[in-house]
């Protein structure tokens, strides 16, 4: 396990912003061995801390033998490369931070690629100004300068590696486009979970699979941990004659990178396509509100504003209000209780599908067109053909009882 320093140096410091970063330093498996906090009455444009600091961060680093030193706050490419210079030391800003929590955990290919796009783009971007050095070598152990030439290798390497990546998932993208086209006619209805990192989905998810009885392979990752989930996942949802598919993918989180948001652009999009967001919430978790804010920006930066969204109070197990509970549009639940995925469900099936009536149709051979008109619209739970016609059981919308109304028998 790699033995870090972590530097909190900010205008103002709210306890639960530090923790927050600290459950992101320990999903990065690494070990906080020593912490320094300065409140800062204006950031230094070399260094972001002061001089006296830097100092003291100095000394203690020329005691220790440490990996690397860790901002709270990002840092602007100037900035990392004096401390480094200074300390001697590989210097890791919030989004490096995040972008290598994503490197060392993600699965899928996709996801790997867009990762390590995501992480090219920021190393050129260090690379513009640098004179003499390329001076960080990332927490993984890659990119160690080597002077001038090195530095214009680096580059070379950078800049192709961006365009290969760039290429493979285009490619990527396509299937993706295929499949999405191949469900769309399939005419499930999507479903996405989405909201801030640990507040459930994967749990709820589980908890939706278990209700339909779906074998334990398909049940999904979950942990208390900051981006336990890093891939989206795709579940269909079984319940009697009605079906639907949900997704569950990454969380999000305060001041996520602008290159992983970039990155996971394509994966994220998917939401675009639900007939129905469910963003869960942590009420456990004393700012929750701020976390919701985080989470309708990010799906502002996504463009996905307008979907009909049904927000779901989790972990009121944790907190005295009753559940489960419906107000407007806020469900308040707890994953972990069946009477409450019950609840969850109900809602779900409200809005996806429409209220229907079970009728039994007859329909004379010489309408077929109508049978096949019958197969769009609604649920076909039983057919027999005698000697009058196809006879039917149907699930029918109840907007369509009065045009099937002559074939009811
Ligand atoms: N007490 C309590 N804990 C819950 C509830 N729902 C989920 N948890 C716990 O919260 C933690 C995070 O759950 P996940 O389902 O992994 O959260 P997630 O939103 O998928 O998180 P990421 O994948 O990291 O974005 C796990 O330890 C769950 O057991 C709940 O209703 N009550
Ligand atoms: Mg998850």
């Amino acid at each position: 396990m790699e033995q870090v320093a972590v530097v909190f140096g900010a205008q103002t410091l709210h306890e639960e912003g530090i923790q927050e970063f600290k459950e992101l330093v320990a999903a990065c498996d690494m070990e906080i061995v020593q912490e320094f906090r300065q409140v800062l009455r204006q950031i230094h444009g070399n260094t972001w801390i002061g001089k006296g600091k830097c100092a003291e961060i100095h000394t203690f680093l020329q005691a220790h033998a440490l990996d690397a030193v860790l901002f709270f706050n990002d840092l602007s490419p100037l900035q990392i490369r004096n401390l480094e210079a200074y300390w001697n030391i590989n210097v890791m800003d919030r989004s490096d931070l995040i972008l290598e929590i994503f490197a060392r955990r993600a699965k899928s290919k996709a996801a790997r690629l867009q990762i390590e796009n995501a992480q090219l783009k920021r190393q050129r971007s260090r690379l513009i100004g640098s004179k003499k050095h390329l001076g960080r070598q990332s927490a993984s152990g890659q990119n160690k300068g080597l002077g001038e030439k090195q530095l214009e290798l680096d580059r070379r390497r950078i800049a192709s590696r961006i365009v290969s990546t760039t290429r493979e998932l285009k490619q990527l993208e396509k299937t993706r486009m295929t499949q999405r086209n191949a469900r769309l006619q399939s005419r499930l209805p999507l479903v996405s979970l989405i909201g801030y990192t640990n507040a459930g989905k994967s749990t709820i998810m589980n908890a939706l699979l278990q209700y339909s009885n779906s074998s334990k392979e398909k049940y999904v990752y979950e942990k208390d941990m900051l981006f336990a989930t890093l891939d989206t996942s795709l579940r269909r949802i079984d319940l009697g004659h009605q079906s639907f598919l949900l997704s569950d993918t990454v969380g999000f989180v305060r001041d996520l990178p602008h290159e992983l948001i970039e990155a996971f652009h394509s994966t994220l999009e998917e939401a675009c396509y639900a007939d129905l967001l469910i963003e869960v919430i942590d009420t456990s978790y004393a700012d929750y509100e701020q976390q919701m804010k985080v989470t309708s920006d990010t799906l502002q930066a996504l463009h996905i504003g307008n979907l009909p969204i049904l927000h779901v109070f989790n972990k009121c197990d944790q907190t005295d209000i009753p559940y489960p509970s419906m107000h407007g549009e806020h469900l308040f639940i707890s994953a972990k209780n069946k009477e409450c995925i019950e609840e969850l469900i109900n809602q779900i099936r409200l809005r996806l599908f429409p209220p229907t009536t079970m009728v039994k149709l007859c329909i004379p051979y010489e309408k077929s067109n109508l049978y096949g008109r019958l197969l769009t619209q609604a649920q076909i739970l039983q057919r027999d053909d005698f000697e009058d016609g196809i006879h039917l059981e149907v699930a029918l919308p109840n907007d369509l009882l009065e045009t099937y109304k002559a074939y009811m028998h």
